[in-house]
This record gives structure tokens, C-alpha cells and sequence, in this order.
């Protein structure tokens, strides 16, 4: 992990119509870290992501990626910036009447001028690179299992080489033994491409095995950000009743 920031967010402010969910809102994450967001349901963490990434207009505030300015862009610029991160929606969010590996070229068609086999070879890359068969490229969604959905869906979010990857409760819905697979895809890729990840999660798990640090959303804002270790010893009591409960006691035991 560098010092430098990747994502700086400060001041912001989200509402829908009298709803505040985000109010003053600073967070950064520096370049080639894992940052692990988590808190109460409802608190606002899927929102933040999409604050981040322009698919919610920010009410007040402001979001910097790599030092640029991306708040409330839109049109081509939008789509430029677009270009440094790549997204995995919480449900994976992939197109069920394209394959696979349509799904992963989705993207390149958008975004980069290539040849179609180039999009093809580069496509049954990202898919290997999810560990799927290079032959689930010509399967639908709905013909593979949750676990390999969710690789299908970071092969597609990791398409265009983005530098930063957000990640929405990734492992949600799978079994404790897929999820370690995944997490430990997402630590592997994590550190051989040296990415940013902002993820996603409720999982105890997930936070032991992958986050270098940690952000808890709560009262509109960051209560905390900070390891594991660290977070353990806030006074806060969501913050630790979520690390003091017996998941997060086993979690910290299988870590130690
Ligand atoms: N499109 C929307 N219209 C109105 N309110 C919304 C919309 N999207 C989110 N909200 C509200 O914003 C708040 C934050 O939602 P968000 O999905 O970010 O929570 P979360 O922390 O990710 O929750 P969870 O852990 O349950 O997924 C909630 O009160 C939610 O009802």
C-alpha cells in the first residue's frame, strides 16, 4: 500500500428527496490498498459507492480519483473516467441473455477501439485470470452457480484493466467455503496487479482475509477507519459488538 490517495472523498453529502444518508462524509483510500466498508444495514455503504462512481449526483461534497476531480461528471467525461475502475454490483448484475464472455467484451465494445478476436483473446484472459474454465465463456448466467457468477462478474469489472476495483458484498449469498475462494482471488489479484479495492461487505471473513484496512459507515458518516486490530479497540458499541460478537472473535482467531 503507497500513501498516495486513490479515492478522497470529502464533505459529501447524499439524500434521497428528505432522506439524508451521507452527511460530511471524508474517506481516503490509498492506492493499492483493500479498504473494507462495513456497517449496519441500510447505512449508507452501497450509496457511497455509487456516490463515488457517479451513478448517484452527490447533494454537497466532493470525490477525487487520482487527484481528479470526478464529482458529478457526466457524458464523455463520464466515460472517461470510468475507465479506472471497474464495478461488481452486489447481485453481479451480468446481461443473462449474453454469455460470458460477451458479458466480459461488454466493456472492451464500449470503451476501447479493438478488433473483435483481439476482444475475444483478451476476454477469455480476464476469465481465466476469475479462475473459470475458458469454456464457461460460451455458457449463459443462469447456467452457472452463484460462485462462479460472482468470478464471472469480477472478470467483466476487470475488463479494461481498471486500476481500482469496487467490489459489493462480493461473497453475499455463497458458502463459507466459495467465499474464502473468492476472497482469496480477490487478495491474489489484488497483489499481483497491485489494485485499489473498495469492498463491499457484512462479511466477518471477508475483512480477516482480504482488507488492509477498514471503514465503518454509521450516523451519516465514518465512524472509524482503520486494521482490524485497531478497530477492535473502539469504544463505539456497533463497532464492538461487531468485532466482540463470536464471528468476530472466530474470525480474529483464524487469523491470528
Ligand atoms: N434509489 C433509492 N431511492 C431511495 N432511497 C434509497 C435508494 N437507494 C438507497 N436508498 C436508501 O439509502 C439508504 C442507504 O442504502 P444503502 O443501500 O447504501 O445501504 P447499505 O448500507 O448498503 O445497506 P445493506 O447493508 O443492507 O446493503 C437506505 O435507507 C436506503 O433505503
Amino acid at each position: 500500500m503507497s500513501e498516495r490517495v486513490a479515492i478522497r472523498v470529502r464533505g459529501l453529502k447524499t439524500a434521497y428527496g428528505s432522506h439524508v444518508v451521507h452527511e460530511n462524509l471524508d474517506l481516503d483510500v490509498c492506492e493499492g490498498e483493500i479498504m473494507g466498508i462495513i456497517g449496519p444495514s441500510g447505512c449508507g455503504k452501497s450509496v457511497l459507492l455509487r456516490a463515488i462512481v457517479g451513478l448517484k449526483t452527490p447533494a454537497a461534497g466532493e470525490v477525487e480519483v487520482f487527484g481528479e476531480d470526478v464529482t458529478g461528471v457526466e457524458g464523455d467525461e463520464l466515460s472517461r473516467v470510468q475507465q479506472f475502475w471497474g464495478i461488481m454490483f452486489q447481485d453481479g448484475a451480468l446481461f443473462s441473455n449474453l454469455t460470458v464472455r460477451e458479458n466480459v467484451i461488454a466493456p472492451l465494445k464500449e470503451h476501447a477501439n479493438l478488433s473483435r478476436p483481439f476482444m475475444r483473446q483478451l476476454a477469455d484472459m480476464k476469465i481465466r485470470m476469475s479462475g473459470l474454465e475458458t469454456s464457461a465463456g460460451d455458457k449463459y448466467p443462469s447456467d452457472l452457480s452463484g460462485g462462479m457468477r460472482k468470478r464471472a462478474a469480477l472478470a467483466r469489472a476487470m475488463a479494461l484493466d481498471p486500476p481500482i476495483l469496487f467490489l459489493d458484498e462480493p461473497t453475499a449469498g455463497l458458502d463459507p467455503i466459495t467465499a474464502a475462494g473468492f476472497d482469496k482471488l480477490v487478495r491474489d489479484l489484488q497483489r499481483s496487479l497491485h489494485l485499489t479495492v473498495f469492498l463491499v461487505t457484512h462479511d466477518v471473513d471477508t475483512l480477516a482475509a482480504t482488507c488492509d484496512r477498514i471503514a465503518v459507515l454509521g450516523d451519516r458518516k465514518v465512524l472509524a477507519v482503520g486494521t482490524m486490530d485497531e478497530l477492535r479497540k473502539e469504544e463505539h458499541p456497533w463497532i464492538r459488538d461487531y468485532f466482540g460478537g463470536p464471528r468476530g472473535r472466530a474470525a480474529a482467531a483464524g487469523v491470528e
